[in-house]
């Protein structure tokens, strides 16, 4: 039998050792989880797997209390109509001409009419380019039928100026524009110019003139070598709900011309409207592509009418423009812009005389209902200012 004291150590040492054990053990599995700990928080993020999400909620179930965002409705202006534009623009018109109003009624008023007061009347109306055979033909007629009846009745005198201002005018064109396609096609109307003349601005008009009479309309935005006319153009569409056909800056005008065409074929529209870019008449090259353009446009569907663009402000040089363009590319009608900054009408006159092609409309503004159907009436009330 053991002694006492001997057991007491011995069961000392068994507790000692037991509790260093149970604490080296604690000890190790703490600092094992800390490393395991650390290496974690120390390694990259590492790709969850894709979770497959639900699509994506519509706006119109946002958590309530919160004001979801709602599409804004397209809206489209309403064109003013062909009538009740006329009246406000002749206005316009005998503001611009009042000048030349006011000399040519004074001037026929007079209570003298001699030889000056004759040469004067001529040279007034040769400065408003009316040209050389009409200023000859009307003073003729003035001359020979006021030296008759006198000019003691300035009522008298205005009658005859303006009947023989309607005459030279040539009431007896046909000014309508051409929309009749062949059967199932849309009507083609070119529009063509030197640069800056209004064409997409007047292309973007007559198409809300269009749409004011209730036809369908595509606009082709030919103009490849200015990147803003696409844009421009594309704008005056939107406007009205009319979609606009475009290339990238630079691609061949006469490719897009055709696409447009086609696309009018395509969805049955009305009209086709085609802008092409400003050329300068004395460009050889630029001119045989505007004939490019034309041939291309042809085997789709038959251009109906190819309207000129002439600043009325530019005077003679409009006038060598037409001759040229004319040659090129076969003008049915001239739309003559600036006229109300223009006090130089009677270019058109001389524009149709010169070519034998009607001026169909007139440009008096950069408003957008700013553009009149032509007639030689309306025309000669706003010039006298009546
Ligand atoms: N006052 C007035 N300005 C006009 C009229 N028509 C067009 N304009 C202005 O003339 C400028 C040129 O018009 P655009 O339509 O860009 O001319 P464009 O012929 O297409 O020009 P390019 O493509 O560069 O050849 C613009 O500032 C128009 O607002 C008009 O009848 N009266």
């Amino acid at each position: 039998m053991l002694p006492v004291d001997v057991i007491l150590w011995i069961v000392l040492g068994v507790v000692v050792l037991v509790s260093g054990v149970t604490v080296a053990v604690v000890v190790s599995r703490r600092r094992a989880a800390e490393l395991e700990r650390r290496r974690r928080e120390e390694l990259p993020a590492a790709p969850s797997a894709p979770t497959p999400t639900a699509p994506e909620a519509p706006a119109a179930e946002a958590p309530s209390g919160t004001i979801a965002p709602t599409p804004a409705a397209p809206t489209t202006e309403e064109p003013e109509q062909a009538g009740t534009r006329m009246a406000r623009l002749r206005r316009r018109l005998a503001g611009s001409n009042n000048v030349l109003a006011q000399a040519l009624l004074g001037l026929i008023s007079s209570d003298r009419l001699d030889a000056d007061t004759w040469d004067d009347f001529e040279a007034t109306l040769i400065g408003s380019d009316l040209g050389v055979g009409p200023t000859t033909e009307l003073v003729d007629t003035l001359r020979r039928e006021l030296s008759i009846d006198g000019v003691a009745d300035p009522t008298r005198a205005r009658e005859v100026l303006h009947r023989e201002l309607v005459r030279i005018t040539d009431p007896t064109l046909d000014r309508a524009l051409n929309l009749d396609a062949a059967d199932g096609l849309p009507a083609v109307i070119l529009v063509v110019g030197v640069n800056g003349t209004g064409k997409t601005t007047t292309v973007g008009k007559l198409a809300r003139l269009l749409v004011a009479e209730g036809r369908t309309v595509l606009l082709g935005a030919a103009d490849t070598f200015r990147a803003a006319a696409a844009e421009q153009l594309q704008t005056w569409g939107d406007r009205v709900g009319v979609e606009t056909v475009r290339g990238a800056e630079g691609a061949d005008p006469a490719s897009v011309a055709f696409e447009a065409v086609d696309a009018g074929v395509e969805k049955g529209v009305d009209v086709v409207l085609i802008d092409t870019a400003g050329r300068l008449h004395n460009k050889s090259n630029l001119m045989d592509e505007l004939g490019k353009i034309r041939r291309v446009i042809s085997k789709r569907a038959p251009i109906t009418e190819c309207l000129l663009l002439l600043d009325a402000t530019t005077g003679q040089n409009g006038l060598i423009q037409a001759r040229v363009f004319n040659e090129v590319t076969d003008v049915t009608g001239i739309v003559l812009s600036k006229l109300d900054g223009s006090a130089k009408g009677g270019i058109v006159v001389q524009v149709q005389r010169e070519l034998g092609v009607p001026v169909k409309f007139v440009g008096l503004g950069e408003g957008a209902d700013d553009l009149a159907p032509f007639t030689a009436d309306g025309f000669v009330d706003g010039l006298l200012g009546e």
